[in-house]
């Protein structure tokens, strides 16, 4: 029985890779050292050229080691940090805007993020466009170092690993108005036992999303989305609240950071079909939380019908706010491994947002020549939910939605996914591959893992598995660095952990269940159990 269970960093050092393509700075090509760690990029006007044959490129300033005496500068008592940010505020010309995703180069569609607008004007999906050429403006190095002096700090808002990229994620909000829980700056675990024990790897890495405010990567994009509807509020756009369709994680964040904020959420569950922990997220934080008796697939066409309709700002990642808050998860990546560039990252997929984001933050370092190349993606579905993995082995013919059928993987069971272009546009143009998981296949992964000292959800044993197989087949190797992204915390589904290990789950065989043993409470007995499971022979 289920109930039967509950009776009675610093980080290792990467092997080095001969063969691992990395930007690595060059110290001689920026001689200027000269930079706050709370202020926005300026530029240093001396290092500005006065001959007009070259490109007045602007030298940037690097952050430097704080004096001693500005290190133990306080702010005054009765200041706080969103009003000690105001004072350090500085002007910048960077912007962003929506344009259609993958729209033509001729192309003169675009959208204020001010506006309340999800599609394009043909009805495809948009895309949050930054003005390149003024990130461009400073090189590569330049954005290594003010990243990574902002990192570990309690600066608003540059605390959050969002917020650290601030100039790539919303350049034009104020930072008065962002909504933020300092979210980000997830552990990059080194997963030592487990790729060892069950793949004989010894650069596997495990990026732990999911150990964050809400338990999942949701908040990335969460804080992004409703910093922007707190701003659309004070300049008094029509937003009464904002909605989502939910597998139980996109409803969780959205809640956490609207009653941070104070402004309305409304929230599409289907019935049963989400974990108790989640459904607790929203109602606790004070949502408007209805459980409809339908799908996921069936809550968002609702939710995308409502949003039409009234005054409710759409949170699903349809919205391509929130992705650019998620794809800062790749850049913190690449950053963890010191803007060393691992051979693969492995991201389960449902609703497909966050796969395109992940290759959006790749494609933005590489761009901004962080680093010179991108990783190789895999996108991994459970086979119970797997419309992209059936739409690759087509030959990314036409794609058909699917029925979802039930998983373990629950917020995943999703079988008409809204980014499917933009899936399918990171996958081909970062070398991809779509695996999928069997339920036993993935509740064994998710077992595994934990066996090792993890506490995984059932999503991350999708990715597990599809690294697994890949293993198994050769395609990655042995040495080849690889990051699986965790995207939600074990804790949320410990539901399905209880069914494995107690063997509970219908033409399962749980190989790797744990459960306890019954005993009785008398010295003798314990003693028996303890010397059968130790292999101690008793001395007489
Ligand atoms: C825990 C978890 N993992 C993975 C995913 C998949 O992310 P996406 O919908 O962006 O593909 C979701 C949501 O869909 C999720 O909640
Ligand atoms: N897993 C998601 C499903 C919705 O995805 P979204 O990224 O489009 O919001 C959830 O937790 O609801």
């Amino acid at each position: 029985m289920a109930s039967s269970l509950f009776h009675p960093s610093p980080l290792p050092k990467p092997t080095p890779h001969h063969h691992r393509a990395t930007t690595k700075i060059n110290h001689r090509q920026t001689p200027i050292i000269k930079c706050t760690s709370s202020s926005s990029p300026t530029f240093d006007s001396s290092s500005l050229t006065n001959n007009a044959t070259t490109p007045t490129t602007p030298v940037p300033k690097s952050p430097s080691p704080e004096s001693p005496a500005e290190a133990k500068h306080r702010r005054p008592a009765e200041e706080n940090i969103r009003e000690e940010a105001r004072r350090h505020s500085s002007a910048h010309n960077f912007s962003a805007r929506y344009v259609p995703f993958n729209s033509l180069p001729h192309s003169n569609e675009s959208y204020s993020l001010d506006e309340i607008v999800y599609r394009s004007r043909s009805g495809s999906l948009l895309d949050v466009q930054h003005d390149m050429a003024a990130l461009k403006q400073f090189d590569g190095n330049y954005w290594r170092s003010l990243f990574d002096s902002r990192v570990g700090k309690t600066t608003w808002p540059y605390g959050s690993g969002v917020w650290s990229k601030k100039e790539w994620v919303l350049p034009e909000i104020d930072s008065d108005d962002i909504v933020s829980a300092f979210e980000g700056n997830s552990n990059l675990f080194w997963a030592e036992r487990f790729g060892k024990q069950f793949l004989g790897m010894n650069d596997l890495w495990v990026k732990h999303c999911g150990i964050s405010h809400t338990g999942s990567f949701k908040d990335l994009g969460m804080t992004v989305l409703v910093s922007q509807v707190n701003r659309l509020r004070k300049m008094k756009r029509p937003v009464v609240g904002v909605g989502c369709a939910s597998t139980g994680d996109t409803s969780a964040a959205l809640s956490a950071y609207c009653a941070a904020a104070g402004i309305p959420s409304i929230v599409f569950l289907p019935a049963n079909r989400i974990s108790i922990a989640q459904l607790v997220q929203p109602i606790a934080n004070g949502a408007f939380v209805l459980s409809i008796d339908t799908d996921f697939d069936g809550c968002m066409k609702l939710i995308r019908e409502v949003t039409s309709e009234l005054p409710i700002y759409l949170a699903n990642s349809l919205n391509s706010l929130r992705l650019e808050g998620q794809e800062t998860a790749a850049i913190e990546i690449l950053q963890q491994f010191d803007w060393e560039v691992p051979d693969w990252v492995i991201i389960p997929g449902g609703n497909l947002g966050n796969i395109y984001a992940f290759y959006k933050g790749f494609k933005i370092c590489e761009e901004l020549r962080l680093v010179d190349r991108i990783p190789r993606l895999v996108c991994a579905q459970a086979a119970n939910a797997n419309p992209l993995y059936l739409h690759y082995k087509s030959g990314w013919g036409e794609f058909k939605p699917v029925k979802a059928n039930t998983t373990f993987a629950s917020a995943i069971q999703i079988g008409d996914p809204v980014s499917i272009d933009r899936a399918v546009f990171a996958l081909k143009n970062s070398n991809g591959i779509v695996e999928e998981a069997t339920e036993e296949e993935l509740m064994d992964a998710m077992a595994q893992a934990d066996s090792t000292g993890m506490f995984i959800c059932p999503h991350t044993g999708v990715a597990l598995t599809a690294l697994i197989k890949l293993r198994n087949s050769g395609v990655i190797g042995p040495t080849d660095r690889t990051v699986v992204v965790s995207t939600a915390h074990g804790l949320k589904f410990t539901q399905s952990k209880i069914d494995y290990h107690s063997k509970e789950i219908k033409d399962m065989a749980c190989r790797y269940a744990n459960p306890p043993v019954q005993v009785k409470a008398s010295y003798g007995t314990v003693m028996d159990v303890l010397r059968d499971y130790l292999k101690i022979t008793p001395k007489f």
